[in-house]
């Protein structure tokens, strides 16, 4: 059997969107990569949103339009260089600006991934990944590993091995600090992240044709209410109702 023989015969929309703060190109161009490998997929409508720093007022984050956009994806992949061993300053404003949805579940169940880039070869970039994974967690969506084997880590191992860096929680990729974006970085690194872009939208086309299941969300109000009525009943566990 070929994957021809399985393919559908009209691929599934969904939409993929790839949002990402880079400073000086270098987590730009690996965000275009992703996305590129996104587009391979039939049927996958592919968004690449820069976060910028003039979008930032007194710490606050704000465009209206990002946030509808993401409202309506089926897939967020989040991005940003790693700068002193965290998320960079602009894209936390853009996580602090996701409190509506975190509020609203909106994003509950969306697929979510993750990457980051940094100058050395470790950098603390897990930090990153690890604060990329939790703010989907807190947004209750579905988070998607790299899930390629590591390469480099062998005597014929070389730079321009898939997962070169053997990041499976999100994409980590490693640019030299004194060269720019398209002669820093490693050929390994950005197959890698087409492959990554390509298994999200992939595993979002076969996340939406599942059994059909209405995600139930709540807001905090409602969740204290179910709470509540759980303790009047009396069947609450002894940590909901206060024992
Ligand atoms: C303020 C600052 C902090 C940085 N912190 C780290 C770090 O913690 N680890 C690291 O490996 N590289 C660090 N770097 C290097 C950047 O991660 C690297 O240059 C990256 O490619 C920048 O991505 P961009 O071109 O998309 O902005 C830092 C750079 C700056 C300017």
């Amino acid at each position: 059997m070929t994957i021809d023989d399985i393919a559908p015969e009209h691929p599934p929309a969904v939409t993929v969107t790839v949002v990402y703060h880079s400073v000086h190109g270098h987590t730009r161009l690996l965000a275009e990569h992703l996305a590129g490998g996104a587009r391979l997929v039939p049927g996958a409508r592919v968004h690449l949103v820069e976060i910028r720093a003039e979008d930032v007022t007194a710490g606050r984050w704000h465009d209206a339009e990002v946030l509808a956009l993401l409202d309506r994806s089926d897939a967020i992949v989040l991005g940003c260089p790693t700068l002193m061993g965290s998320v960079s300053a602009v894209f936390k404003a853009f996580m602090e600006a996701a409190f509506t949805p975190f509020t609203t579940q909106a994003w509950k169940d969306k697929l979510a991934g993750g990457f980051t880039m940094s100058a050395s070869q470790s950098g603390d970039k897990l930090a990153v990944l690890e604060q990329l994974a939790v703010f989907g967690a807190q947004l209750g969506m579905q988070w998607i590993g790299v899930g390629d084997m590591p390469g480099n880590n062998w005597s014929g191992g070389t730079r321009d091995d898939v997962n070169r860096l053997g990041s499976w929680l999100g994409l980590m990729s490693q640019s030299h600090a004194d060269q720019g974006p398209e002669r820093a970085g490693s050929r390994g690194d950005l197959i890698t992240a087409e492959r990554y872009g390509e298994r999200i939208a992939r595993l979002a086309q076969r996340w939406v044709n599942a059994v059909p299941y209405e995600t139930p969300r709540m807001t905090e109000h409602e969740a204290r209410a179910l709470s509540a009525s759980l303790r009047e009943r009396g069947d609450a566990p002894a940590a909901l109702s206060g024992s």
